[in-house]
């Protein structure tokens, strides 16, 4: 068995328009697990390795469903704790063409946002890394502590901590957050950022105003120097053409000053783009973990993007030897 990972994060039911219909505009909605962290652990998972979601759910049937969804994928959730209260959930209209996609949240007061009391040093026995997200701090003052606690007490324990910026607007503004202040917290615990040029602008308190591959690796620079922890930083690097048709590639930067580009990826008709940057975030933490070379596990990061958009709901359930042929440019025939 591989190293353990453990993702600590709110699950969420998605309630989505079908195709791209505008929310209810027939009078039905499909229903999907996701949340950014527990998408980090159902790929990992489905890639062969220990992975555990850490949360809190509400006791009731919907809190269940979410369970059972990750423990079908192969997630550990004997530390996902049931208690009274309510589930986040969002709703989702997919986008086409010049039409955006449209996020509402409905998660306000959920027991997950509620909770902040939890038992890290019990929690991360056995782990080797811990993999957060700048959507749980966005939530409100208990889990923004939560977050901030379990990357101190990951570091004080020698377990890796990688974190996804996932900068979350909407979330930040329900109640006044000081984003900057309770990123920076938790950057500084960081040996691995899934962050670009915007997420450490915000960071930081610069402005980000330039835009593609030179202001990422700018902005890379700043972050190592602000943040000594620091090992790794990677980010997708996005062209959109249309809501559907992107450009998708991926940077790599590491503390001793090297800098890798991957391969740029047309993404003609993207069936669902949610859950993209989490695939990523997975591939990459798997190339780490299976100690690839560094132009290796990126390319490696980005073909599970690339895969995860050709799939509906927020989970990436493609194995590794799928994201391989990808990489490896073994075509697209029917596999018989
Ligand atoms: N307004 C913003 N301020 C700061 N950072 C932002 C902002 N908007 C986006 N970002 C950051 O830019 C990066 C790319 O964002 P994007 O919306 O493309 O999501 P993704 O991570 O690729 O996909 P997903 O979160 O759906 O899996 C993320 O790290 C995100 O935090
Ligand atoms: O937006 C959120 O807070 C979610 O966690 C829902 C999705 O699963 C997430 O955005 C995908 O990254």
């Amino acid at each position: 068995m591989s190293q353990r990972i453990v993702c600590f994060g709110e699950l969420l039911l998605r309630l989505s328009a079908p195709g791209r219909e505008r929310l209810l505009q027939t009078p039905g909605l499909e229903v999907h697990i996701g949340g950014a962290e527990a998408n980090v652990a159902v790929s990992l998972a489905r890639f062969g390795h220990d992975a555990a979601v850490i949360s809190t759910v509400a006791d009731n049937a919907l809190g269940e469903a979410a369970v059972a969804e990750l423990r079908r994928y192969g997630v550990d959730t004997r530390h996902v704790r049931a208690v009274p209260g309510r589930m986040g959930l969002y709703f989702l209209s997919h986008g086409a063409l010049h039409r955006p996609s449209e996020v509402l949240y409905d998660r306000a007061d959920s027991a997950f946002a509620r909770a902040n009391d939890y038992d890290w040093e019990a929690l991360l026995q056995g782990a080797a890394w811990l993999h957060l997200s700048g959507v749980s701090p966005a939530l409100g003052a208990a889990t923004a502590q939560a977050t901030i606690d379990a990357a101190r007490a990951a570091r004080r324990l020698g377990v890796k901590v990688s974190f996804d910026g996932n900068f979350r607007g909407k979330l930040w503004q329900t109640w006044n957050g000081d984003a900057a202040a309770i990123l920076r917290q938790i950057f500084a615990e960081a040996d691995l950022l899934f962050a670009d040029h915007r997420d450490i602008a915000v960071v930081l308190g610069e402005s980000a105003r330039a835009e593609g591959e030179h202001a990422v690796a700018e902005a890379a620079g700043h972050a190592f120097a602000a943040f000594p922890h620091l090992q790794w930083l990677a980010s997708t690097l996005r062209t959109q053409h249309s809501v559907d048709r992107h450009t998708l590639s991926a940077v790599l930067a590491s503390r001793d000053g090297s800098w890798h580009r991957a391969p740029d990826y047309e993404l003609e008709t993207i069936v669902d783009r949610i859950g993209t940057g989490d695939a990523f975030a997975a591939g990459v933490m798997h190339g780490l973990v299976e100690g690839m070379k560094p132009d290796e596990l990126l390319h490696f990061g980005l073909g599970a993007a690339c895969l995860k958009h050709s799939l509906p709901g927020d989970f990436n359930l493609v194995a590794r030897e799928e994201v391989q042929a990808l990489v490896s440019q073994a075509g697209f025939h029917v596999r018989r």
